[in-house]
């Protein structure tokens, strides 16, 4: 592994366009450092980071693929062919997209990672109108360079609201009693409800919508807590709300309203045993997504009367079966995820996505996108003029090495008036990476899948099997440990060396094509500088 002799490319204070002189050119190494010095403001060029296909002039065409406010189609038509073609079957969908540059959903359509491979590389861009990207398969779309972006707030007050009116509606039974009433009884002893002044509400998720529901269940005299692992601790006092553990959470609420995304982690956060640990009686609205609670296990808590009422707007498949037992349960209020459903959110999500699909398309920074770096727009507009640079300086670095070891260590320099804490370089670095990648990859490369390539590449050195050493730096032991392996008739496939400092700590990764016997495993451990070291298969 190359490690000395970095090399510092630095920019010259420019004018109108970036441009970069060398300060020498002597011997490059594998590792290099980049610097990118500007020298002052600028707003001209902006990368592409997508481009549809077609000739310069034709429009590209975005598949409305759900109901979309009409503000939102006007904008998109302005630019682009619209076709809306509603409920397509997933093979409809993927015979479809081969001809779509863009897509815009909301939560009813699957853009799995079929879609994605139908697309043969034209699908640019994947809107969401709306929050939720559970129903978009983000690795697909990253790997296939395809940008995802989403409308994160133009429908969260829409569904804060829809949040209390289900909590409201339950405690007072609104559904129950109106089909009662609308049956031709007069239950009124039957539907008493239960009162929320004074009651501790558990929000689930302080992100946009539990904060604002927790913001009005104060108003309603609610004492209100959450529990969410990312939030800041004094965003959730600004509004008199404390920030608790799960179990703290759960142990303690009277109601439980449901507000963070459905992921991995967060699949089945209620289940039999955190129902087990709640207050009898408990009662739970869920607007965030339905795959968020075990259902079977709500149904058991319901039927034990752990439980008493749940409201629910969201299923984990929707629409759920006609015999679900949640949703015909007698102590369930349900609505087909009306969360997002008014006229302003709709209206508001339609004009947020349509324009994140058409700055996509036009090959603008995208300030919503999920699956690329996301800059806030008054660090976007400073950071323009050097997006372009560095990936310049990354196609100029990846050259200069050229028919060397290749790129093993890329170090980046950025200097800039900010703090260190106040830089967000993400968006930088992946124009670095993309400038280094694409001119020694195959693979369609763009800010959306330069890191994942980059990894991709990095991963193929890591194939066959490995010996990792901890030793004291000293002369003499990759001879040591190559020797011994050599006798063996063991194939090396790389080795990479570091260390804390000359003759101090180190760590030594050996690739092999074959498992070294056990008596050459023995043979290294007795070497005397090696403190540690462990055999993995890859
Ligand atoms: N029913 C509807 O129509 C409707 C409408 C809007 C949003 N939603 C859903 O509501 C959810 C939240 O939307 P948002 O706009 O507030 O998103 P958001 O990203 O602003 O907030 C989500 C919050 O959840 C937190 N979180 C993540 N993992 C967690 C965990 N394990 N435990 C607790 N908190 C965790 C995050 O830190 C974040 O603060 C999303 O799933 C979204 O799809 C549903
Ligand atoms: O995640 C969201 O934004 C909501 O669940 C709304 O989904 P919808 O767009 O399908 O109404």
């Amino acid at each position: 592994m190359a490690t000395s002799a970095s090399q510092t490319l630095r920019t010259t204070p420019f004018l109108k366009t970036p441009s970069l002189s060398l300060s020498s050119r002597q011997s490059l190494s594998s590792a290099f450092s980049v610097a990118l010095r500007p020298s002052r403001r600028f707003s001209k060029p902006l990368v592409v980071i997508v481009k549809a296909s077609g000739s310069l002039d034709a429009k590209p065409t975005v598949l409305v693929a759900e109901k979309l406010g009409e503000a939102g189609l006007k904008l998109l038509k302005e630019f682009a062919n619209v076709d809306c073609s509603y409920n397509l079957s997933p093979e409809e969908l993927c015979t479809k997209i081969s001809l779509c540059d863009a897509i815009i959903v909301r939560s009813g359509t699957k853009v799995s990672r079929e879609v994605f491979e139908s697309s043969a590389g034209r699908l640019k861009v994947v809107g969401r109108a709306g929050v939720g990207i559970d129903n978009v398969d983000l690795a697909a779309a990253t790997e296939h360079g395809c940008l995802v972006v989403n409308a994160p707030t133009a429908n969260t007050v829409a569904a804060a609201e829809h949040g209390i009116a289900l909590l409201a509606a339950m405690a007072r039974n609104v559904a129950q009693a109106d089909a009662s009433v609308k049956a031709g009884k007069w239950q009124r002893n039957k539907y008493v409800g239960v009162s929320l002044v004074g009651k501790t509400l558990a929000v689930m998720g302080f992100g946009k919508v539990g904060s604002e529901v927790a913001r009005r269940a104060k108003g309603l005299g609610m004492h209100v807590i959450s529990h969410d692992p990312y939030a800041p601790a004094d965003r959730a006092r600004a509004i008199g709300v404390e920030l608790v553990s799960f179990d703290q959470a759960i142990t303690t609420a009277d109601f439980i309203s449901l507000h963070m995304p459905l992921t991995p982690t967060t699949s089945k956060i209620l289940n039999d045993d955190t129902f087990a640990k709640m207050k009898k009686g408990v009662r739970i609205v869920n607007v965030a997504r339905g795959g968020v609670i075990d259902e079977d296990a709500l149904v058991r808590a319901l039927d034990a009367g752990i439980v008493a009422q749940a409201a629910l707007d969201v299923f984990t498949k929707e629409p759920p079966p006609a015999d679900n037992k949640l949703v015909l349960h007698e102590n369930v209020t349900a609505t087909p995820h009306l969360g997002a459903s008014t006229m302003e959110a709709q209206e508001g999500v339609a004009i947020e996505i349509a324009e994140a699909v058409v700055g996509a398309l036009r090959g603008e920074l995208a300030a919503t996108a999920v699956n690329a770096p996301m800059v806030p727009a008054e660090v976007l507009s400073e950071l323009k003029p050097y997006v372009v640079l560095a990936e310049k300086l990354g196609r100029l670095a990846v050259q200069l090495v050229a028919g060397g070891s290749g790129v093993k260590t890329v170090k980046v320099t950025y200097a800039s008036a900010r703090a260190p804490d106040d830089l967000d370089t993400r968006l930088l670095r992946a124009m670095i990476t993309k400038g280094i990648i694409e001119p020694i990859s195959s693979v369609f490369v763009n800010l959306v899948n330069a890191d994942f390539t980059a990894k991709q590449r990095v991963d193929v050195s890591l194939e066959g099997s490995i010996l990792l050493c901890r030793q004291v730096d000293q002369p003499g032991m990759i001879g040591t440990v190559g020797s011994i392996l050599g006798e063996e008739n063991v194939n090396v496939s790389f080795m990479s060396v570091g260390r804390i400092a000359p003759r101090k700590q180190a760590v030594m990764a050996i690739g092999v094509d074959d498992q070294p016997s056990k008596q050459a495993l023995k043979k290294i451990g007795e070497v005397s500088a090696i403190e540690e070291f462990v055999f993995l298969k890859l």
